[in-house]
């Protein structure tokens, strides 16, 4: 299955270039990507960047492919899943965990739904940490053709399964973190593992 990290963001709540800001001397998205990386279900990670994001991206190495539409993560997920089926998270990530993107990957192998996207129990969904069919693709591009960009809605209007978030371990959670400020970045040293 290949990871696609989104980075076609513009970073206004951090104020410009949240993706290559170093912490510890490392860029942010590389912690979200040597995490997704140690998945075992996750054969290749694909950057999905902006046209103004790829050039910087490049560098760090690996494969970007180009999302031209920029209307947010819908078309970020519609770009990926041009490549095959996806496991799509944010690259403001840094705290995935890699055996929760496992049991995600089985789920949606042995569900065979469109997408598999893990739900809180108030029905709020976590479509940038979820699994997605490339059939899923030309669903969503009706969506956006539509000038309907709510990924959320997207999935709900298809044959979509669902990750009941509380019946899975508390420490999944930490997961879904993303850094959106500045201030958010105090809680990577707080969080990550030995
Ligand atoms: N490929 C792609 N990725 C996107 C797009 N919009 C947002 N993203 C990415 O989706 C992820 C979640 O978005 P946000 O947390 O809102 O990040 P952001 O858009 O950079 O930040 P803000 O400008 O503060 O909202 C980030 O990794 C973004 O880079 C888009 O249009 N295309
Ligand atoms: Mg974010």
């Amino acid at each position: 299955m290949i990871g696609a990290v989104l980075a076609g963001g513009r970073g206004k709540r951090f104020g410009g270039d949240k993706l290559l800001f170093e912490i510890s001397g490392k860029p942010l998205i590389l912690y979200t990507i040597e995490r997704l990386e140690k998945a075992d279900s996750i054969d290749e990670v694909v950057v999905v960047a902006s046209p103004e994001n790829a050039d910087k991206l490049k560098p760090l190495g690996y494969r970007v492919v180009v999302d031209e539409l920029l209307v947010g993560p819908i078309g970020g997920v519609y770009t990926a899943l041009s490549l095959g089926d996806a496991f799509v998270v944010a690259g403001d990530m840094p705290l995935l965990v890699p055996e929760f993107i496992d049991f995600i990957v089985e789920r949606f192998k042995t569900a065979k739904k469109p997408a598999c996207v893990p739900r809180w129990g108030n029905g709020y969904l976590e479509p940038l940490h979820a699994a997605y069919s490339s059939e899923f693709r030309e669903f969503l591009e009706e969506n956006i053709k539509a000038g309907q960009y709510a990924i959320n809605q997207a999935i709900r209007e298809s044959d979509a399964c669902y990750i009941e978030i509380e019946s899975l371990p508390e420490k999944w959670r930490e997961s879904f973190f993303n850094v959106n400020t500045r201030k958010d970045l105090g809680r990577i040293g707080k969080y990550r593992g030995p």
